[in-house]
């Protein structure tokens, strides 16, 4: 049994073509504004995909720049300077941010009708409490696909390997929000593979390249794998298709689904910004 691919490239694509439509019909370019902190090789080409992504739906990318060694000060005021710049309707900032950072107070900087990206406290609050709002962009991408294939999720167990603040939390509460059991692995859980086994739905959202073994996968399970540390993901891919029913590939899974999400959400924030 080999398990069915679950195509990001084409569910984005179908993403885009309607956040395309919706650009066209706004009459005017959305202004997605991009922020990077340092000079990391990685972060650069994920933002140039922004960028490029941007510009095919008739959007703008305004892409801003700072050195490696910014501090908390100066990133917290820029992104301000974005979130008071009518002419911005969304941001991003490129995590991580180098380690002198307090990241939190730079994502708090955006305005939370801005954040895309869904990193705010205020988007994490909404989606926590159902509110709509901006979803965290990868975990809102994991969802449209899950949708696109209308894999059931009520009273199935997910399993959620990560906790970070922008993919496992808030990955494993939009699954809660559908009536999925979640359980939350991480680096203190005891005995990762028979939690994994227990898993209708995996979500791998950790970035170690095949920490998670194909043969621990249960058969007929849904893998999502989010990882994407040297474009690798977090699953043993070959082994864990044999035994799954669903699978996404890396790259061609998670990752266009991240960048669709973040341009219909770009495209949102300047409609009701109209
Ligand atoms: N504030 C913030 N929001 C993010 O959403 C965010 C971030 N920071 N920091 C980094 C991670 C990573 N990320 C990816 C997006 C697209 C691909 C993607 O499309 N990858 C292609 C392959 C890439 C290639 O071909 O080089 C694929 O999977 O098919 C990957 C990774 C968003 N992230």
């Amino acid at each position: 049994m080999a398990a069915e691919i679950l195509d990001g490239r084409a569910v984005s694509a179908k993403i885009l073509d309607l956040v395309t439509k919706d650009v066209a019909d706004l009459g005017r370019k959305p202004v997605l504004a991009t922020v990077l902190v340092g000079d990391d090789p990685a972060s650069r080409t994920y933002v140039r995909m922004k960028a490029g992504r941007c510009a095919k739906v008739g959007m703008e990318s305004r892409r801003i720049e700072l050195p490696g060694q910014t501090t908390t000060a100066e990133l917290v005021a820029r992104i301000r300077e974005l979130s008071d710049d009518p002419s911005v309707d969304g941001i991003l900032l490129q995590h991580p941010v180098p380690h002198q950072i307090d990241e939190r107070a730079a994502f708090e900087a955006i305005a939370p009708e801005k954040d895309v990206d869904g990193v705010t406290r205020t988007s994490f609050a909404m989606m926590a409490f159902d509110e709509g709002g901006f979803a965290s962009a990868t975990p809102g991408g994991i969802m449209a696909l899950l949708d696109a294939y209308e894999i059931p999720l009520s009273g199935k167990h997910a399993v959620v390997v990560g906790r970070s603040p922008i993919l496992g939390k808030p990955a494993g509460l939009l699954l809660l929000a559908r009536d999925a059991t979640v359980t939350y692995c991480h680096s203190r859980t005891t005995d990762l593979p028979a939690r994994v086994a227990e898993a209708d739905i995996l979500v791998a959202a950790v970035g170690r390249p095949a920490l998670i073994r194909g043969n621990w996968i249960k058969r007929g399970a849904v893998v999502i794998d989010a990882g994407y540390a040297d474009n690798t993901g977090d699953v043993e891919y070959e082994a864990a298709a044999e035994r799954a029913s669903f699978i996404t590939p890396v790259p061609g899974g998670v990752g266009p689904m991240t960048i669709a999400v973040l341009l219909a959400q770009t495209a949102r924030a300047a409609r009701q910004k109209k």
